[in-house]
């Protein structure tokens, strides 16, 4: 490959951030190794990645696709228009653009993208970041030439001969966290106190916050203090029923952009179980207690979970029990090292930091 030469790519997908995140972090590694590389992300209207990719420095166009829903509901009826139409929009897209390569993340704007790319006979590359296929990759699958998957097995949903077991990527940052202290200070916290990390995934997880806010009582008796991301939907809620709590035992945030300082200010972490929160986790290799979703197709985020859990890698509690097990299992870790060293080094084992640099990789050799 010239190095020198201004290649084009587009990336597309995205709805949650466990899609968008994975997205940007193949794009900066693009940029790292060809600075002349131009880069296009397409999206869906009205979704996180129109507000996430610009903050990151990313161009973006959104298309007006929404995703099809899994029950049968009137709101599928207006699908097939806005399907065709973001086909339409994705065709004139990859032709004004005329990117080299295109790479999909699942979410409902890859679809039309990649399938528009695909068509144009441009080469597709797909990041499928669960243990199973979402509905817009398996809707691909046949269109694109490589497939980078994060979990063995994946051949039940993809043709072998395109899969890489390369792992998500995850976003540079967390490969080489800040030291404690600054990142204590970047929260406010206390240095001299135990902190827990409380994560809802991108979008914030109702039960997680419920079984802090429930339990407050019990919380003021231990002497830690709690960093919690209550997430979009939750926070102006959580934040009214918080009017009069410890202020300085909680700090409550809606979102957290820093994760870096966030993973590096935890002794122990409470969390959705998404899968770039556990690859990223398997990275930062901290205690972890998941509490997967049970909302999500397939029940994945448990399969997730108890990937880790099967190897003595992380501790779970489940949706159902999470209100009355969740604290206590957390004050029992925050006191046991000998459980939170065996834990941090479990789940270290499992982690695939090289896998956007690997990605990136196939993606150079497929435009080759
Ligand atoms: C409810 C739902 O549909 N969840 C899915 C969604 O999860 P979700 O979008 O929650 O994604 P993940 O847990 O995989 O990743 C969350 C990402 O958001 C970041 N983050 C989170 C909180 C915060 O305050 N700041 C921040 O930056 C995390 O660092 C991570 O990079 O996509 C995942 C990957 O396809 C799936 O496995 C999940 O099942």
């Amino acid at each position: 490959m010239d190095m020198q030469k201004p290649y084009r790519f587009i990336l597309s997908g995205g709805g949650t951030g466990g899609h968008i995140f994975p997205a940007l972090a193949i794009a900066d590694e693009i940029k790292k190794q060809l600075p002349n590389a131009e880069i296009l992300f397409v999206g869906a209207e009205g979704k996180m990645e129109m507000q996430k990719v610009p903050e990151a420095g990313y161009k973006i166009f959104g298309l007006p696709i929404a995703g099809i829903q899994r029950s049968l509901t009137l709101k599928n009826l207006s699908f097939p228009f806005k399907l065709l139409n973001s086909l339409r929009q994705a065709k004139k897209i990859v032709k004004n653009f005329k990117p080299d390569a295109v790479i999909g993340v699942g979410g409902y704007a890859s679809g039309p993208t990649l399938r528009a790319a695909s068509n144009l006979g441009i080469p597709c590359l797909l990041q499928e970041q669960n243990s199973y296929a979402g509905l817009t990759n398996k809707w691909l699958k046949k269109k694109v030439k490589q497939i980078c998957v994060a979990y063995e097995g994946m051949d039940k949903y993809f043709p072998a001969s395109k899969l890489n077991l390369t792992g998500n990527p995850i976003r540079k940052n967390l490969l080489d966290l800040p030291d404690r202290s600054k990142a204590m200070k970047s929260f406010d916290l206390d240095e001299s106190k135990k902190t827990i990390l409380v994560l809802g995934g991108s979008l914030g997880a109702r039960t997680i916050n419920e079984s802090i806010a429930q339990n407050l009582d019990i919380l003021e008796k231990e002497d830690c203090q709690v960093l919690w991301q209550t997430g979009k939907l939750y926070h102006n809620e959580m934040l009214t029923r918080f009017e009069n709590a410890d202020k300085k035992q909680l700090k409550v945030l809606e979102f957290i952009k820093n994760m870096d300082e966030a993973y590096a200010a935890a002794d122990i972490i409470i969390t959705r179980a998404g899968a770039l929160s556990v690859s990223e986790l398997q990275v930062v290799g901290k205690p972890v207690i998941f509490v997967p979703s049970p909302n999500v197709a397939e029940d994945h985020q448990t399969k997730n979970a108890q990937a880790l859990t099967q190897e003595d890698a992380a501790l779970m509690v489940t949706d159902a029990q999470a209100v009355k097990e969740l604290l206590p299992k957390a004050f029992e870790l925050l006191k046991d090292t000998e459980k939170q060293k065996q834990l941090s080094e479990n789940i270290k084992k499992m982690a695939k930091p090289k896998a956007t640099e690997n990605i990136v990789s196939i993606i150079f050799k497929m435009i080759e």
